[in-house]
């Protein structure tokens, strides 16, 4: 069900498209029409030119915006060292320097809602692979707040794309580009570099983020499924120019750079772009609109058929990160085991829960706002009484997953797990594999099996 149904209203306007050229103007007429750098940009603004690709990246993958400001984004103080004031583990305590790589199989308890943060302070980094520095890999972190970012504060990372799933509250977010509003069941994409700044509008938040070090997020190739279906290029919302004119009070920029904070301040408003074009930009998207494929047939397919987005790797359909989410969905396959069958991947599993309950794992031990990883080749699939119930099920049409939406992030890489995730947030739950599949018992008989078959 799409998130309009939600009672929280959007009261912003969006333009549509994946991956579209966009233009927006907040004023008439301060778009240079023909031409990006003009002498004299209309209004006495300023041209400033934001890359999310090299220059020279294919035109099919070429990322970069025109922005037209009122100052330019350079004029700022020297950057200083900064550390989040937090009780938990701050940014710069979790490096990926710190991670466990751990073949267990791993639970985790929902993560609680620190009140005292704000978006930026309220980060934990979970689990994830690579550098920033080298544009290699992934980090997953927790993400709660109570509070929004102190006024006159604005974010961007260096380090690379934000992918936002918020689980609980609503947010709003103010980009260069314009605002957005974010709600449960919607998905946020902040590019790298763009600056931003988060504002409640509930009484907290929380969700999960992935951050992509490498290349950017593209819808998955179609194939024989044709030319509609998953998530539709006209249903993700691009926000529209709106600017502030503020050239007086202090502004501090918080930046993410190579995992660590910085800060600088400057006498103007990051939010004065008063006009801007491009391919480069944030977007939302309502996980409610995605069209669910399925088998209609028998067997189980694998989940890239629930693929939102995709972050291609160098070798061809092999992913930095998927996203994929498990939507309210009828099964209706014959003679076939329908949760998931017990595997074991090249590629590690991050598991999140939005809301209701995730259909191959009912025993209440994955809820929202917790988290599984089954890492590269750890073995894992439906707990023992998941499999007894669904061998012996009535194989009629059954919706499955009402009101409820749980997701992946599945990714090539092995992941890490930092210490917060495993020992200090407290959350790791103990027993996860003993409960799950140690109870399985051999049904196996050659004797039973052709007395059936007789
Ligand atoms: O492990 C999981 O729950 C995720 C998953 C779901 C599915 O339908 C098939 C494979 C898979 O890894
Ligand atoms: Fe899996």
């Amino acid at each position: 069900m799409p998130v309009t149904q939600f009672a929280v209203q959007d009261p912003y306007k969006y333009n549509i498209g994946f991956a579209s050229y966009q233009e927006t103007t907040a004023v008439q007429g301060a778009l240079p029409i023909g031409s990006n750098s003009p002498q004299k940009p209309p209004y006495g603004l300023y041209a400033e030119k934001l890359s999310g690709t090299a220059f020279t990246a294919p035109r099919d993958r070429n990322l970069q915006s025109w922005l037209y400001r009122i100052i330019p984004s350079a004029s700022h103080a020297d950057f200083e060292s900064y550390s989040v004031p937090s009780k938990g583990q701050s940014l710069q305590g979790a490096t990926s320097n710190s991670y466990k790589f751990i073949p267990d199989q791993l639970r985790f308890d929902p993560f609680d809602i620190e009140e005292s943060s704000d978006f930026l302070t309220g980060r934990r980094l979970l689990s994830g692979c690579g550098s920033p520095a080298t544009k290699t890999g992934i980090a997953i972190s927790m993400f709660s707040a109570g509070n929004s970012m102190p006024s006159k504060q604005a974010f961007y990372s260096a380090d690379g794309d934000l992918l936002v799933v918020l689980q609980h509250g609503v947010m709003d977010v103010q980009t260069e580009l314009g605002r957005l509003l974010v709600r449960p069941n919607e998905l946020l994409c902040i590019p790298r570099g763009i600056r931003y700044r988060v504002d409640l509008k509930s009484e907290a938040i929380r969700g999960y983020t992935l951050e992509l070090f490498e290349g950017h997020f593209q819808l998955p190739e179609l194939g024989p499924i044709g030319s509609n279906g998953l998530a539709n290029a006209r249903d993700f919302q691009i926000p529209v120019a709106a600017y502030e004119e503020d050239t007086e009070s202090e502004w501090s920029i918080v930046c993410q750079f190579n995992e660590q904070l910085f800060i600088t301040r400057q006498e103007h408003s990051p939010f004065d772009v008063v006009a801007w074009h491009g391919l480069y930009y944030p977007f939302k998207y309502d996980l409610g609109r995605f069209n669910v494929i399925g088998s209609t047939s028998f067997d189980h397919p694998d989940p890239s058929i629930y693929t939102v987005l995709t972050a291609p790797s160098n070798t061809p359909g092999v992913a930095i990160a998927d996203f994929v989410i498990f939507p309210p969905r009828w099964l209706v396959q014959e003679d076939t085991f329908r949760p998931p069958w017990y595997h074991r991947n090249t590629m590690a599993e991050f598991m999140g829960l939005i809301c209701g309950e995730y259909d191959a794992k009912s025993g209440g031990g994955f809820q929202p706002a917790g988290a599984s990883l089954h890492n590269v080749m750890s073995s894992h699939g439906p707990d023992s009484e998941t499999h007894h119930k669904a061998s012996n099920d009535k194989l009629e049409p059954k919706k499955i997953g009402a009101g409820s939406m749980a997701f992946m992030f599945e990714t090539s890489l092995m992941l890490g797990v930092t210490d917060w995730g495993l020992t200090w947030s407290k959350k790791r739950q103990a027993g996860y594999q003993k409960h799950s599949w140690q109870p399985l018992k051999s049904n196996f008989s050659v004797s039973e099996h052709l007395r059936r078959q007789s």
